[in-house]
């Protein structure tokens, strides 16, 4: 992978808010290809798409250490200024940690890859 190669120290899986080109694929949905191509090398990040908590936990079910996030900070600074940006992310968090603890995790660490299903394994699901 070229960003290795050239020496990054980790790579954010962004598609810079599905602004820039049109037709460029959710993030979520070629997350992870890149963990699998980066293999553990580098930390690898989601950016783009992070609406609720349940969508940072499946990000980081799919390989993500973390997310970024963009429009979601926006609205809160518009509606609540300081504070509105302080309650969208307590909301995040509040959200993960609900979703967390309704899949037996009490730890980041505990999130892992069969706590999600893609329309990939439903397809490898539908040949069995
Ligand atoms: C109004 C707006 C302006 C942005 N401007 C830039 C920019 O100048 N450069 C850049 O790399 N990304 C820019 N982004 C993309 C964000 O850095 C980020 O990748 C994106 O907002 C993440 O997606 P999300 O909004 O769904 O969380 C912008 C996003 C928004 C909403």
């Amino acid at each position: 992978m070229k960003a290795l190669e050239v020496g990054a120290a980790g790579i954010i899986v962004s598609n810079h808010g599905g602004r820039q080109l049109d037709y460029c694929p959710p993030t979520i949905s070629v997350l992870e290809e890149v963990v699998h191509a980066v293999g553990g090398k580098v930390p690898v990040f989601l950016d783009g798409g992070v609406r609720r908590g349940t969508d940072i936990f499946k990000a980081m079910a799919l390989g993500a250490q973390a997310v970024l996030v963009g429009r979601p900070v926006l609205y809160g600074l518009a509606a609540k200024g300081e504070n509105g940006v302080r309650r969208v992310l307590e909301m995040l968090k509040e959200e993960l940690e609900l979703t967390m603890a309704l899949s037996g995790c009490s730890n980041v660490k505990e999130i892992t890859r069969s706590h999600v299903r893609t329309k990939h394994d439903r397809q490898l699901l539908s040949l069995l």
